[in-house]
């Protein structure tokens, strides 16, 4: 039988992406499509590309009412706001639902943290220990039969697995990670807003907000934490890239000791990543992950350099819309369900 899908929050960009992913998967169907707009849209008229991959009755979209979604679906993505996805999702959860959240609400499990990151009380502290991150290649093993998946962000994935592989091999220090990450402005959603208008953003290119203060630092450095047993706090910068969708981040890390060469590198993402069908170790000499490799799938490539002044360069290129939200979600369901991670991403 087939995996009967919802999402709420469709007419924004992870929620089109969504769309996209459910229609070529072979073992989930979507369902149900839920809007919080009063005058609720056919999503065929908010993005034309979707035409001929929607029913008629999917394409409409309905109210947010758990129980009727729930009558008509095992799981439900929420393509919402932060603030806004932990005021549906405990009703989501109580009427039976899985939920997997592609905002930031349940991704951060301390809750202090949560409310200092995102300067709101977190509303659903019940449910905040009950969440996976899902992250598969790193945490696989939370996720079949999870009630409650939180889906890493965009920049986090990307770095968690550019570095993950070097600090379980202890072949870098835990001080002095620094993250330079570039962006596509699909990262910043669907919505108008100055800074991602194209007058901002064509031939443009510079780094932006609060250096050292993003939001998804304390996501990176939770989950490099939890892979290296001993406190990490990487230095995240973002930039801003003129391109729809895209990340690429180079990562300046320390070598633990003056012995690691660069075959050790090598090995240690060949070691943790050789059975992943997603992620790609680049290893010859004059290939270097780059955003075109990897925009509209749900690869990610990775790369690794020594430099003769002896630091370790680490390069990561995903698509922030597919590996770095819908792409890893729908990977996420398919392991919540104990399917072939693969489907409907290949
Ligand atoms: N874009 C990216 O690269 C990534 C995004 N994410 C996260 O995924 C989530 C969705 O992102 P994205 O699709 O880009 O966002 P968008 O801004 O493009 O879409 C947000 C969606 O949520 C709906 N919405 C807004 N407020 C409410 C509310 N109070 N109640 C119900 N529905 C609401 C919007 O409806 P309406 O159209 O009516 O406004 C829209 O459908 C965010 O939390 C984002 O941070 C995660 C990883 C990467
Ligand atoms: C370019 C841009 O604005 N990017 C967003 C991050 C992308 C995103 O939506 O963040 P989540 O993955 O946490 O949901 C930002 O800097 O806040």
């Amino acid at each position: 039988m087939k995996i009967r899908a919802a999402i709420v929050g469709p007419t924004g960009l992870t929620g089109m992406y969504l769309v996209k992913l459910l229609h070529r998967h072979p073992q989930a169907e979507l369902m149900y499509l839920a809007s919080h707009r009063d005058e609720l849209p056919d999503l065929r008229d908010e993005f034309p590309s979707l035409l001929g991959l929607l029913d008629e009755d999917v394409a409409q979209c309905r109210p947010i009412d758990p129980e009727a979604i729930a009558k008509e679906a095992d799981v439900v993505f929420l393509g919402l706001p932060h603030k806004a996805a932990m005021a549906y999702a405990p009703q989501l959860l109580d009427a039976g639902l899985r939920v997997i959240d592609l905002s930031a609400d349940y991704r951060l499990s301390d809750q202090a943290l949560y409310e200092s990151v995102y300067d709101t009380p977190h509303t659903d502290p019940a449910n905040l220990p009950n969440a996976v991150y899902g992250l598969p290649e790193l945490f696989r093993k939370d996720l079949p039969g999870a009630m409650l998946v939180a889906n890493p962000g965009c920049y986090p994935t990307a770095a968690a697995l550019g570095v993950a592989p070097l600090l379980s091999h202890s072949l870098v220090k835990p001080e002095g990670i620094t993250v330079y990450a570039a962006s596509g402005t699909t990262g910043a959603g669907r919505a108008a807003k100055p800074a991602t208008s194209f007058l901002s953003v064509n031939e443009a290119f510079g780094p932006y907000g609060q250096i050292g203060g993003h939001r998804h630092q304390p996501e990176i450095a939770q989950t490099l934490t939890r892979v290296a047993g001993k406190p990490v706090t990487p230095l995240f910068i973002p930039h801003l890239l003129p391109i729809d969708a895209g990340i690429l981040e180079t990562i300046v890390l320390q070598p633990a000791d003056s012995d690691v060469t660069q075959a050790d590198l090598f090995e240690a993402f060949q070691d943790a990543y050789a059975h992943e069908p997603f992620i790609r170790v680049r290893t010859e000499d004059d290939v270097l992950p780059n955003v075109k490799h990897v925009v509209d799938t749900n690869y990610v490539d990775v790369s690794v350099r020594l430099t003769d002044s002896g630091q370790v360069v680490v390069f990561v290129a995903e698509d922030n819309m597919v590996k770095g939200a819908s792409g890893q979600a729908v990977q996420n369901m398919n392991a919540v369900f104990e399917l072939d991670e693969i489907l409907g991403l290949s």
